[in-house]
């Protein structure tokens, strides 16, 4: 261990011991002899090198001092590798250091049963690792900070302090223990889905939700700002509010061009309000506009502008005869708002229901989105969903889509599987289906430069049969302005924006071995998943259900690495897509020549 480490060792446990060492000599904990070497009661090192300081565990040791965290913290090698501090049934108290956020490798956190007080610091929020956080049975009050981002947590147990406020929105999904009964919390309880029980909640006198069976108060109207959830469904009224306008305009638009009669179509050719339109050149879109004396559906082009407004209906017998006019007439019911647009499934009187994509901020000229689209229709995989009609004017993008019943991979791993299991064999066949639709996409797409652009799981649907298909093939090349990780490091963007597909892939394959969420692209999860290894527990980042199914481990490592390979940082460090497809497909080959396993 180096000087510095050794030193700050010796502060934290003066500060800790409260200046009372210990007489006996084999304790260890002074500045004559090494931490890791000599074996200092307490510290455990890695196994390799034996000088870095991986664990401290003071667990009922009977320290009252105060615990240092600066000085413990402050060092980098001790910030770099300490991944477990245990401290619960001791007499410390004092108020916890902010700068315990640089301690962090930290993934296991134990304080419980002490007498800590004050306000856990902010910047707790951002130990991105912990898995386990301990801190019950103490004095600790305030607001808790927003341990809600720390997407790894596994384990909050908070109960018996006096910690106030609102309790933040955990991802529940993600927790296996959570108890912050005996506080002073207050509002609704944020796990709708009831994964915890009353005893997790109980004495906190302003509680309220259904698990404790008491109705939360209507919440009250704010005068000003508008929470993060409002916002989401007032918008979503203004988005309903929008398409009625666009429908009225288009209804009194209509009137102008009915006495013009549609020439014949043939099945599978473009099937374009074009052709029922007025021959006025304008430059109006069917969205947003109130100006009806205007055409909102006028193709023409002028010298230097072609402005044009069509729906273009796909080879596809779903829906030979789709008309715009039949997309807006019909209800439509707002699924989802990404990144890229808008999600709406619209239903039909013979019953037909579609996903209709409204993209948003695609500055992609219309004779390019068209030129996209029609290539696009021309490759087509039984593992990618194909577009089956698309509508595209200056201001307004929409892709049509075969709406898909059994949802998405993502709500298959994220959603409430309602006992629905999902086992390794499947998972395994899932990641292979996938691997090879991309793998055929890029091969054809390459010539192109069309990768997906936007790879991740709920862009995996799930058709009837629960085979995995990609949806949303190439409908948005990711932003070259965006700093995203996916992008970072690279100057050949054609090439990067395939192998940003492959990072996608990984992601998904990550989410299909942990179960967990994923946010930030992807990176908290590859981050988490990269420290867990480190440590070498890897075994911890495998989907309990998976273990307790009895999976091979073997394959679930082997996959692993696949999954890591890809998440690479490096793009060009990440393994070609025809590669990815090989090391899967091997994987699935030891897993069918495996004797089944009794459900
Ligand atoms: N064809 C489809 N059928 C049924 N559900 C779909 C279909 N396409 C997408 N969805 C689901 O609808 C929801 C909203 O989709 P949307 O594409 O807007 O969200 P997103 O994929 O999170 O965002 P984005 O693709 O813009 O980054 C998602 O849960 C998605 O899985």
């Amino acid at each position: 261990v180096d000087d510095a480490a050794r030193d700050a060792l010796v502060t934290f446990y003066t500060g800790l011991s409260n200046n009372n060492r210990p007489s006996d000599l084999n304790f260890g904990w002074n500045s004559s002899s090494d931490p890791c070497r000599d074996k200092w009661k307490g510290v455990d090192c890695d196994a390799k090198t034996n000088s870095l300081v991986k664990k401290i565990e003071f667990y009922n040791s009977g320290l009252s001092g105060f615990l240092n965290a600066t000085a413990l913290c402050n060092v980098d090698s001790i910030a770099a590798s300490l991944n477990l501090l245990n401290l619960s049934l001791n007499n410390i108290g004092g108020e916890i250091q902010a700068d315990i956020v640089k301690c962090k490798q930290l993934t296991r956190l134990f304080l419980g049963g002490n007498q800590f007080t004050g306000k856990l610091p902010d910047s707790m929020a951002m130990l991105g690792n912990l898995i386990q956080l301990d801190i019950s049975n103490n004095r600790f009050g305030g607001e808790l900070p927003g341990l809600a981002r720390v997407s790894s947590l596994q384990m909050f147990l908070a109960q018996n302090n006096q910690l106030k406020g609102e309790i933040p929105a955990f991802d529940f999904s993600n927790l296996d223990q959570f108890n912050v009964s005996n506080n002073n919390f207050q509002g609704p309880i944020p796990d709708v889905s009831q994964k915890f029980h009353a005893d997790s909640y109980l004495n906190n006198a302003g509680l309220c939700g259904e698990v404790l069976q008491k109705t939360c108060p209507p919440p009250k109207k704010k005068s000003k700002g508008l929470s993060n959830k409002g916002i989401l469904m007032f918008s979503g009224y203004i988005a309903l509010g929008l398409v009625i306008v666009g429908l009225i305009v288009f209804r009194l638009t209509r009137k102008k061009v009915e006495s013009v009669e549609a020439p014949a179509r043939s099945p599978n050719k473009v099937a374009s309000v074009d052709d029922f339109v007025d021959t006025k050149p304008s430059f109006t879109s069917v969205e947003l506009k109130t100006d009806v004396s205007k055409s909102d559906f006028s193709i023409n082009s002028t010298e230097s502008v072609m402005v044009s407004s069509s729906l273009v209906v796909l080879t596809s017998p779903t829906v030979s005869d789709l008309k715009f006019e039949d997309l807006l007439r019909a209800p439509a019911e707002l699924l989802g708002r990404g990144k890229h647009g808008t999600l709406y499934r619209v239903i039909f009187d013979n019953g037909m229901v579609l996903a209709v994509k409204r993209i948003k901020g695609w500055m992609i000229s219309i004779d390019e989105f068209k030129q996209r689209m029609l290539r696009l229709d021309q490759v087509k995989h039984p593992n990618v969903l194909p577009p089956l009609a698309f509508y595209c004017s200056k201001h307004e993008k929409l892709l049509v889509y075969e709406y898909q019943l059994n949802g998405s991979l993502f709500t298959l791993l994220h959603g409430n599987r309602s006992g629905r299991r999902f086992e390794w064999a499947s998972r395994l066949s899932v990641a292979a289906k996938i691997a090879e639709g991309l793998a055929f996409m890029h091969h054809e797409l390459h010539g192109d430069g069309i990768p997906h652009g936007n790879l991740k799981s709920s862009n995996i649907m799930l058709k009837s049969n629960m085979e995995p298909c990609i949806s949303e093939y190439g409908l948005m090349a990711m932003d070259p302005q965006e700093p995203s990780s996916m992008q970072q490091q690279t100057k050949d963007t054609a090439t990067s924006d395939f192998k940003a597909d492959i990072y996608g892939l990984g992601v998904i394959l990550l989410e299909l071995l942990t179960g967990k969420l994923v946010h930030n692209d992807g990176v908290d999860l590859t981050s988490w998943v990269q420290s867990v290894v480190r440590e070498e527990w890897t075994v911890e980042v495998f989907d309990r259900a998976l273990i307790s199914e009895g999976a091979s481990e073997e394959e679930m490592l082997n996959l692993l690495q696949v999954a890591i390979k890809c998440s690479n940082q490096a793009p060009e460090s990440r393994p070609s897509i025809n590669q990815v497809v090989t090391m899967i497909n091997a994987i699935k080959e030891e897993e069918d020549k495996s004797p089944v396993q009794e459900p």
